[in-house]
């Protein structure tokens, strides 16, 4: 295989109609019933809409219980036009004119299943689809054995949408445990990793709050996580960890929610950005003469 490598160049300076804006993460509570789980998010969609928010991000997995089991059966097919999830997402956003990072559904196509997250335009249109690329498989024996591929297909498309409040790198869960695909999401000019998730009670406890911040930190952007709501009264092995969060680019932590259901409303200040890459300027620190970075999928596309 012939491979030229290309380094990948400073980041493309910030694009958005809006300097500053509210973002709404909604920590929803999951239920097996799935009529409920798209009528519950469609009032918490509305509800961070009144509050303000221009951008909505919802959990990965929000329609139905995050069980590999019983997941196929709620799965529905997006580009057929048979997703009930996706079209309340399209007619929350366009009456509310917002943006909506719409977590994730099982998505059937072709008969194979994807872990899918669709952003949603303030008119309503599907702007990209993200199917998750790095898909979660654990194996901590007396802890933890979890396998997605089992069920799942891995998608095979990187995910940066321009929006009206600027440029989003998209990612679901355990994409978020490969940095080189923020970096370059950064280097395609993205100002907002957005990784709709649902770790576990024992990934949660020592990584969540370190991965996000890292992420944020390498790339000098804002990372949004949003997760289900733990449930507690659950008898699933797959105690979801909740603290969905939005992490600035210096690492702080600009709002958190516990393991309840919340919503959790932020701002995005771009400005941030620019001052904190002034600040510490590491693009120029770098040193490409002795590594870097490939993108694959741009350099083949060429
Ligand atoms: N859903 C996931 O991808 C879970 C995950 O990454 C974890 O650490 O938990």
């Amino acid at each position: 295989m012939a491979l030229v490598s290309v380094s990948i160049g400073p980041a493309p300076p910030l694009q958005a109609k809006t300097n500053k804006y509210k973002i709404a993460l909604c920590q929803l509570q999951v239920t097996p019933d799935k009529d409920g789980n798209i009528a519950h998010a469609r009032a918490r969609i509305e509800a961070a809409a009144t509050a303000g928010a221009k951008l909505v991000v919802l959990p990965e997995i929000w329609n139905c219980p995050y069980a590999m089991e019983t997941l196929p059966s709620y799965a529905e097919d997006i580009d057929g036009g048979g997703s009930p999830s996706v079209s309340m997402l399209s007619e929350v956003a366009a009456a509310r004119k917002i943006t909506v990072v719409g977590g994730s559904i099982p998505e059937r196509s072709s008969g194979q299943l994807f872990n899918t997250c669709c952003v949603i335009g303030p008119g309503g249109e599907i702007k990209a689809k993200h199917r998750k690329l790095h898909l979660f498989g654990i194996d901590i024996p007396g802890d933890i054995t979890f396998r997605e591929s089992d069920t799942f297909t891995a998608g095979q498309e990187l995910t940066v949408v321009d929006t009206d409040v600027g440029r989003i790198g998209i990612g679901i869960c355990h994409d978020i445990r490969f940095p080189e695909l923020a970096m370059l999401y950064r280097s395609r000019g993205a100002h907002l990793m957005c990784y709709p998730s649902a770790f576990n009670m024992s990934t949660g406890k020592l990584l969540w709050d370190l991965m996000q911040k890292s992420r944020a930190v390498d790339n000098q952007l804002f990372v949004a996580t949003c997760s289900p709501a733990r449930d507690t009264n659950s008898h699933s092995e797959y105690m979801i960890w909740g603290h969905s969060s939005l992490i600035g680019p210096f690492g702080e932590v600009l709002a958190a929610a516990g393991h309840e259901e919340a919503t959790i409303i932020g701002e995005i200040d771009l400005s941030l950005i620019e001052a904190v890459r002034e600040h510490l300027p590491l693009e120029t620190q770098s040193r490409g003469d002795l590594y870097r970075l490939v993108d694959v999928q741009r350099e083949y596309a060429s």
